[in-house]
């Protein structure tokens, strides 16, 4: 396969990719590594566009607009430099990834506080280009993708699934107008503003409009889940590092409170930040500035932080997990959700949207719903909130034979016993309260850890397998991002395709 941008084009000039299908533009001159990035990031789950310089990558940026960019540095009629600098201008919130060869990695890097989103020298492992993708791809749909909120007033003529308008955030209970009144009251006053919640509440959804609605929008947003990197990576992820100062930093690293300055940082599960981390923060909201890893040199920031958390920070406080002073400097604003069985009729209301609008994403006739399965929908206690109830709609859909959704179609066990992730079975509580009665018989520490890994091995590894090694399939069923989903498998020693480790 012979691959020129313009030559590639035309290869595939059906290639439309379907509504959220995750995209990329490569702009290298080398044409194995468009061919690789092809290879790594196969149709359908990834949308690849290929340029092998500037001028065409500029041109496809500007009729696809694609998630991200992967930009080579030294391109012979134009410099990757030049280029960023010009994909900024298009539009500052595409995540632009570097790519650099031996001697160029330093310019590389002073370009990050330009506003790359991260580098990678060549020759690269796509274990290495992979996972930056994935968080580039993230990162750039919670930036670009419109949270609309009820009275944003954009329309949605063609009503739900209509992704012209944006994600809908829906919610008429009073709670939920207290939140979206909230969002517009603090969206643009320069505040650091914390979001809590239970899991699958839309705390990120929130946190998206908080950011699309202020200021800032049309300058940097990161996104980073503090519960999904190890301390010492998450150090140098925020704050950067300089060469040499620990075993591996082979460069200097530019960390994401250097990255946004003018911009915006997402601070996800903040309430799993360990103590070292806590404190660094605390100075860096407080101060405005700090130091590099192993650097003396204090940088300034003017980052607007948006942290959330589904732990409960009062009662972290209490227990000394948490300091407080960080609390209030994080606090500015607090934004809380409420659990969706507390939501009332929002219940219903956001089953029957989901349902016409998965409908027509999946294809599917769908007319109306039986009222006995609503009533189970209205019953049910939500333990996954909002990410559940998709979920629970989506399998419907998937299994649903008619236009009417009867309580058969229904995922199994769903709304007659209390679903093992609300309340476990007994059979399989007990198994596990023998087991963790064992490790406490043997003295060991560090349970919640050993056990939530024990579990994710398991859980990942079915999931995984049921999902064909297809980890955009696999974090849609565990409800976890592509980024954190693989940097779990990492950490789990999970074998991707799905069996568990020896
Ligand atoms: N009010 C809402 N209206 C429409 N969709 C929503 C709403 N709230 C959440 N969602 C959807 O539910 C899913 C989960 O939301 P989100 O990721 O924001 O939750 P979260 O609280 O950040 O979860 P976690 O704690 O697990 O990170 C997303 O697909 C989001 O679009």
């Amino acid at each position: 396969m012979t691959i020129s941008p313009k030559r590639n084009e035309k290869a595939n000039p059906a290639m439309q990719p379907n509504e959220g299908t995750p995209s990329l533009l490569v702009i290298d001159d080398d044409p194995l590594i468009l061919q690789v990035m092809k290879l790594c990031l196969p149709e359908p789950d990834y949308c690849v566009y290929t340029a092998d310089n500037v001028a065409t990558g500029q041109a496809l940026f500007t009729k696809h607009s694609p998630d991200a960019v992967l930009l080579d540095i030294q391109m012979p009629q134009q410099s990757g430099l030049a280029a960023l600098h010009e994909f900024r201008e298009l539009d500052p919130r595409v995540p632009v990834i570097l790519m650099t060869g031996h001697g160029t990695a330093e310019t590389a890097i002073g370009a990050m506080s330009g506003g790359a989103f991260e580098y990678i020298t060549k020759p690269f492992e796509p274990d290495e280009i992979l996972p930056l993708i994935d968080s580039a791809i993230e990162t750039s749909r919670m930036a670009r993708m419109p949270a609309v909120l009820p009275g944003d007033g954009i329309s949605n003529p063609n009503g739900p699934g209509d992704a012209g308008a944006g994600e809908q955030v829906l919610g008429q209970c009073p709670a939920m107008v207290e939140v979206f009144r909230s969002i517009g009251r603090v969206a643009s006053r320069d505040v650091a503003v914390l979001v809590l919640g239970d899991t699958g509440t839309g705390k990120e959804v929130v946190a998206r409009a908080i950011y699309q609605h202020s200021l800032r929008h049309d300058q940097v947003f990161h996104a980073i889940n503090c519960a999904a990197i190890p301390e010492n990576l998450l150090e140098s992820e925020l704050f950067g590092h300089e060469k040499g100062a620990f075993t591996g930093a082979d460069q200097r690293r530019i960390g994401k409170f250097e990255i946004c300055n003018g911009g915006t940082l997402f601070l996800d599960e903040i309430g799993d930040m360990t103590p070292l981390m806590q404190t660094k923060m605390l100075r860096v909201l407080q101060e405005k500035e700090f130091e590099r890893v192993g650097g003396s040199k204090p940088i300034k920031t003017n980052v607007r932080v948006i942290a959330a958390t589904n732990r409960d920070l009062d009662a972290a406080m209490a227990d000394g997990s948490f300091r407080s002073d960080l609390y209030y400097r994080l606090n500015e604003f607090t934004i809380s959700l409420p659990a969706l069985r507390d939501r009332g009729d929002d219940v219903p209301m956001m089953t029957e949207f989901f349902f016409k609008a998965f409908a027509k994403q999946l294809g599917k006739d769908y007319v109306s719903i039986a009222p006995e399965t609503m009533q189970r929908f209205t019953s049910h206690s939500w333990p996954g909130n909002v990410r559940e109830l998709q979920g629970v709609v989506k399998q419907t859909l998937l299994k649903a034979s008619g236009p009417v959704i009867v309580p058969a179609f229904l995922p199994m066990g769903f709304g007659e016993t209390k679903s093992i992730s609300g309340h476990p079975q007994r059979s399989w509580a007990s198994d596990l309260e023998t087991e963790i009665q064992s490790l406490l018989s043997d003295g060991a520490h560090n349970l919640s850890a050993e056990i939530h890994d024990r579990v994710d091995r398991i859980l990942l590894a079915q999931v995984l397998a049921t999902s064909e090694g297809n980890i955009s399939a696999a974090s849609i069923r565990l409800g976890l991002s592509r980024p954190t989903l693989r940097s779990r498998i990492k950490q789990l020693g999970v074998d991707a395709k799905g069996s568990p480790p020896q």
